[in-house]
């Protein structure tokens, strides 16, 4: 989803009062509905950096427009209301959320607010808790005379719902708390989440019964525990660490330290990592200690908590609004997190190219789990940069290795770089293999004839021998926008491939004519059935007749994308054109060379793996074969039919003055024009101007219509 355009409008200080007025209210009513999806429906649908900066942006207009901080404004509140499905539970003492800091100096001057607040000495130290900040919901359990009476979720802070009987069954939480310092009321909090192998196991079991998936551990674990059936909720390995607590009827410690101990003593669990630091630099270098350590817990945390130690300043302190002014979130950075690099896998693409794989431990990034990255090529993995020049200050990747990685978005996750001080003493440099996983044969990279400089990329040599391309050729045939054939997912053809039922494109069109004489029917099949089976064909069928564009797309011809198919399309109005011209442009002292090469838009890159395409034997014969199956529909000209230069082919010579040769190119396009790099018989104009040479007299000698630019002008108009 593309960030809104809120976030990135107007500064608040240009707006006027009533501006701000409507973008607030529009704002809070688009947070609202996230808070509902996020904390009643346990599905979200924007990533939680997404979210924080809606909330930014409202906050800061209301900085910047005190009048909007009313009660009701949600900079006051907490959470989202509570469902209706289960009871309610009134909260004794507030359940508050946590101001946040992304910055190390956020840190400091939170530390420094609080020295100013409580009038500390300069020299005074001050001591203040740092434990990671579980990504899991909040729970409030009640204990009276020891016995767990009730549990409930933290709702909008005030109220929360009921979960009592799902909390008993979770394994860390007593139902009896242990030792007789033990208060007779005693409210314990905490936050309830689940490990990443039973979040990965509970996936699982969701995708078998063909249920929908939890985005991450967090809403997994509200999921499990909002259950109206509390045996579903049993039926997940729910844990709990307990950090804070509510109402208390004596208190057993007086910091906030001491109470951790208490928890601990009452058989409650308490996080491992809480350290009791007394600087701003020890609490920073716990906080990044924790976070290249993230990896490894087996759980996820979104940043460290600090607390004041001593409660009873934690009381002087109190609170703002929705937090404690004793307790700051100091959030790990949304789009990058610190993992540990398992293995290298390399995959081998369509076009032959070994793409190294980064297989890591899985870690979630802005609300996704994440277990693969990118290394994108042998130069990367060495500390190489596309140009050559030294990248993360020449060190390179190595197995083993802690790494920071980067999701933005949509785009597929990177490794950013290495933690050296983690490199564990027996990790050894990556060596990059030179012969394909896939199918054995040698993988070079290539020099490039016109830069003298070698390809980044190591490619398979093996062309169709190679199954692991010809699988990934396949996939693209198929893919959205391409064929766009539905029941054909990745997986099923890697299974038609290696039963050796659909090895090539043309294989897809005779699947059912093969299927209705085969012994081993698909319809007979584990997993298949007669619907299943009449779908896939169905499918297949539907795509006998298709788009020129997308017919090019689909073949998969070396860096024709999209938009170089649909130009191709464009230029050639039928695939017979295109592959006249490409054939006949294998002889670059060619028209059909010259032809191709000044088409607007396609690069000389493009050209020469079009050439090189339909020069293949090979592919020739496969052309031959799906074409006798499938009809591929010509492309009209561009709805410009009365363009007076639609369906002709012009030729631009000489120095033009009043365009450039793109524009030129681009425009003549618009209007339906073919647009050729030397005049033939089939050229119907030549624009011409001064200097225009030889192909000025190839024109005179064809008889073609010659113009100069003015005289092009006033024919199509400057439109
Ligand atoms: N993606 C969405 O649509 C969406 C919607 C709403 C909220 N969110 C996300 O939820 C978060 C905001 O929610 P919030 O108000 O719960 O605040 P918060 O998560 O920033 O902090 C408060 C919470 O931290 C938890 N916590 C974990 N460990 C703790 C510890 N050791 N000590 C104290 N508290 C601890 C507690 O549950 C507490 O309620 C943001 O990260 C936001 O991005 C996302
Ligand atoms: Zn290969």
């Amino acid at each position: 989803m593309p960030p809104r355009s809120t976030s990135s409008q107007n500064p608040v200080d240009h707006l006027t009062p009533d501006e701000a007025r409507i973008e607030h209210q529009a704002l809070g009513a688009e947070i609202k509905e996230h808070d509902r999806r996020y904390y009643e429906e346990d599905a979200p649908s924007v990533s939680d950096a997404e979210y924080d900066a809606l909330r930014k942006r409202y906050e800061a207009l209301e900085d910047q427009f005190p009048e909007l901080k009313t009660p009701e404004s949600l900079t006051q509140k907490v959470g989202s209301k509570v469902s209706e499905k289960f009871g309610k539970v009134r909260h004794r003492v507030p359940m508050l959320s946590l101001a946040n800091a992304f910055a190390d100096e956020e840190v400091e001057e939170f530390v420094e607010r609080i020295r100013r607040f409580l009038q500390w000495k300069a020299d005074a130290p001050l001591a203040l808790t740092a434990e990671p900040k579980i990504d899991g919901l909040s729970l409030s359990l009640r204990y009276e005379n020891g016995r767990l009476v009730s549990a409930a979720t933290r709702g909008d802070g005030a109220v929360g719902e009921d979960v009592t009987n799902n909390a008993r069954t979770v394994g860390d939480i007593p139902h009896r708390l242990k030792g007789s310092k033990v208060p007779d009321i005693f409210e314990v909090r905490g936050e309830v989440y689940l490990s990443h192998e039973d979040f990965a196991a509970i996936n699982a079991r969701q995708e078998a019964a063909g249920k929908a998936l939890f985005a991450n551990p967090r809403n997994a674990a509200a999921g499990s525990l909002r259950q109206l059936d509390p045996s579903i909720t049993a039926s997940r390995p729910l844990r709990f660490f307990a950090y804070a607590w509510g109402e208390v009827s004596a208190m057993p410690a007086t910091t906030q330290s001491g109470m951790m101990e208490c928890f601990k003593s009452f058989g409650l669990k308490v996080n491992p990592l809480t350290r009791r630091c007394t600087s701003v630099a020890e609490m920073l270098e716990h906080y990044h200690a924790i976070e290249t350590d993230r990896a490894n817990l087996g759980y996820d945390i979104d940043g460290v908590v600090y607390k004041v130690d001593d409660l009873s300043l934690q009381q002087r302190l109190g609170f703002v609004s929705r937090s404690p002014r004793w307790a700051l979130a100091h959030k790990f950075p949304a789009q990058k997190a610190v993992t540990v690099l398992e293995d290298i896998e390399i995959n081998v693409g369509r076009t032959g190219s070994l793409n190294p794989i980064a297989r890591l431990k899985p870690v979630t990034v802005g609300g996704v789990v994440v277990s693969n990255a990118t290394l994108h090529n042998e130069d990367y993995i060495k500390g190489i940069g596309g140009n050559g020049e030294r990248i993360r200050s020449g060190v390179d990747v190595r197995i083993g290795d802690t790494v920071i990685i980067n999701r933005a978005g949509d785009v597929i996750p990177k490794v950013l770089d290495v933690v050296l001080e983690k490199r564990p003493a027996d990790a050894k440099p990556y060596e990059f293999p030179t012969t394909c996983p896939a199918c054995g044969s040698h993988a070079v990279r290539e020099v490039n004839p016109r830069t003298g400089k070698e390809d980044a990329v190591r490619r398979c040599t093996g062309g169709l021998i190679c199954p692991a391309q010809a699988r990934e050729r396949l996939k693209h045939f198929v893919s959205r926008n391409a064929f766009d054939i539905e029941g054909m997912g990745e997986q099923r053809i890697d299974e038609f491939y290696e039963e050796g039922l659909v090895q090539r494109p043309q294989d897809i069109f005779t699947l059912q004519a093969r299927n209705a004489r085969s012994l081993k029917r698909l319809e007979n099949r584990e997993g298949w059935g007669e619907t299943s089976a009449k779908n896939l064909f169905a499918a297949i069928e539907a795509r006998r007749s298709i788009a020129l564009n997308r017919f090019i797309f689909a073949l998969g011809i070396p860096h024709t994308g999209e938009t170089s198919a649909r130009l191709l399309a464009r230029h050639f109005g039928t695939f017979e054109h295109l592959r006249e011209t490409a054939k006949a442009a294998a002889d670059p002292a060619s028209e059909a060379h010259a032809e191709l090469t000044a088409i607007g838009g396609i690069g000389p890159v493009v050209a020469e793996a079009v050439v090189e395409f339909f020069k293949e034997g090979h592919n020739e014969e496969m052309l031959d074969a799906l074409l006798g199956e499938v009809t591929v529909e010509p492309m009209e000209a561009p709805a410009s039919g009365d363009s007076p230069v639609a369906g002709k082919t012009v030729v631009f010579t000489g120095s033009l003055e009043q365009m450039t040769r793109e524009e030129a190119k681009a425009m003549a396009e618009r209007l339906g024009a073919k647009v050729a790099g030397s005049v033939s018989k089939k050229t119907d104009i030549v624009v011409a101007g001064p200097g225009a040479g030889s192909k000025l007299d190839k024109a005179k000698e064809f008889d073609v219509q010659v113009m100069d630019e003015d005289g092009w002008f006033a024919l199509v108009g400057r439109g």
